[in-house]
């Protein structure tokens, strides 16, 4: 049986950097890695936190230098997502952890869009680009981030917030996703994936977001549970990032199913693949057996995850079909 049709959209496209091509485009563009080899890499992939991570993936950005780059990137991910069901993509990535590094704004989204823009005729997958700031770097940062990729709006469906969240609340970010808004971008934020649910709320009240990425702390606060279900306020849950970086211990401990009960509008999506252990589907079957989830609630997430998207009405429908024939 070929993989359930789903939406991704939890999806950073640094995190889909797999060890082969770290090391195939350090060797293009003579960038020297700490590593020996590509397993002495995977075995650095043990977290024991969200930073720990962070300092991982940040590092090995180091590799993305060109357009082609980024690029060679997005069509490795679309490739393998497609393989996984998946039918549309929503992808995040991170400007400032480029231009950090000397890079153009242009030179990642150029690179990017380039590759989602075959990507329908290339792998049958239909693509949104959600850039994303890094909260633990200023609000001035961010407004300097947003007028830089003005030029570029057209290519970019929603901006998103990410990066290390405790210290780092959305209501630090209220001005550039009110500019945001006004520019008629959709709005996400990763909240409530180490934070606290205070900061699920900030995301609702102060930056109006559309989705929550993460989100799974919200289930330590009955009246906001209550209010994301009352809204259907999609979240973007992440199984076996959440495991790998210890906000659960085990993927049989996973909210999910509780989350389903209390009507939340949730959605199974791979955060960073590359360093998690699993794309989509991997998600879809890990919680399968570790929840033993029915086929009709796996039905039902690959249903949410295309009301959840950012699609029009024209093409959700034309995919909530195939599930449905699934
Ligand atoms: N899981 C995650 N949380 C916050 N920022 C991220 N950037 C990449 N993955 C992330
Ligand atoms: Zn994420």
């Amino acid at each position: 049986m070929p993989p359930i049709p789903k939406a991704e959209l939890h999806l950073h496209i640094e995190g889909t950097l797999e060890p082969e091509l770290a090391f195939a485009l350090a060797a293009r563009n003579s960038v020297e890695l700490p590593y020996l080899s590509e397993a002495e890499l995977r075995a650095a992939y043990s977290f024991s936190d969200l930073q720990s991570f962070l300092d991982l993936y940040y590092a090995l950005m180091a590799v993305l230098r060109t357009e082609d780059d980024f690029a060679d990137l997005a069509d490795a991910y679309l490739a393998r997502a497609r393989a996984q069901g998946v039918r549309h993509a929503e992808i995040f990535f991170d400007p400032q952890a480029h231009t950090a590094r000397g890079l153009e704004i242009g030179t990642v989204i150029e690179g990017l869009t380039r590759a989602l823009d075959a990507a329908e005729e290339r792998h049958g997958i239909s693509t949104r680009l959600i850039m994303c700031f890094l909260r633990d770097e200023s609000a001035e940062s961010a407004l300097a981030t947003f007028e830089a990729a003005r030029p570029y709006l057209d290519r970019i469906a929603a901006v998103g917030l990410d990066s290390a969240e405790v210290g780092n609340p959305p209501s630090k970010f209220r001005e550039v996703y009110a500019r945001a808004r006004e520019a008629g971008l959709k709005c996400v934020a990763h909240a409530g994936e180490e934070g606290p649910p205070a900061y699920i709320w900030e995301a609702l009240d102060l930056l109006g977001v559309d989705r929550v990425d993460h989100g799974v702390r919200c289930m330590e606060d009955d009246a906001l549970v209550a209010r994301l279900a009352a809204e259907r306020t999609p979240l973007t849950l992440c199984p076996l990032s959440n495991v790998r970086l210890r906000v659960i211990d085990k993927l049989a401990d996973h909210p999910l199913p509780a989350m389903l009960d209390a009507g939340l509008l949730v959605t199974v999506n791979s955060d960073d693949p590359a360093y998690f252990g699993g794309y989509a589907d991997d998600n879809f079957t890990g919680v399968r057996d570790a929840l033993g989830l029915d086929d009709e609630t796996l039905r039902t997430l690959a249903r949410n995850s295309f009301h959840a998207s950012f699609l029009d009405e024209e093409t959700r429908a034309k995919y909530l079909a195939e599930v449905d024939a699934h």
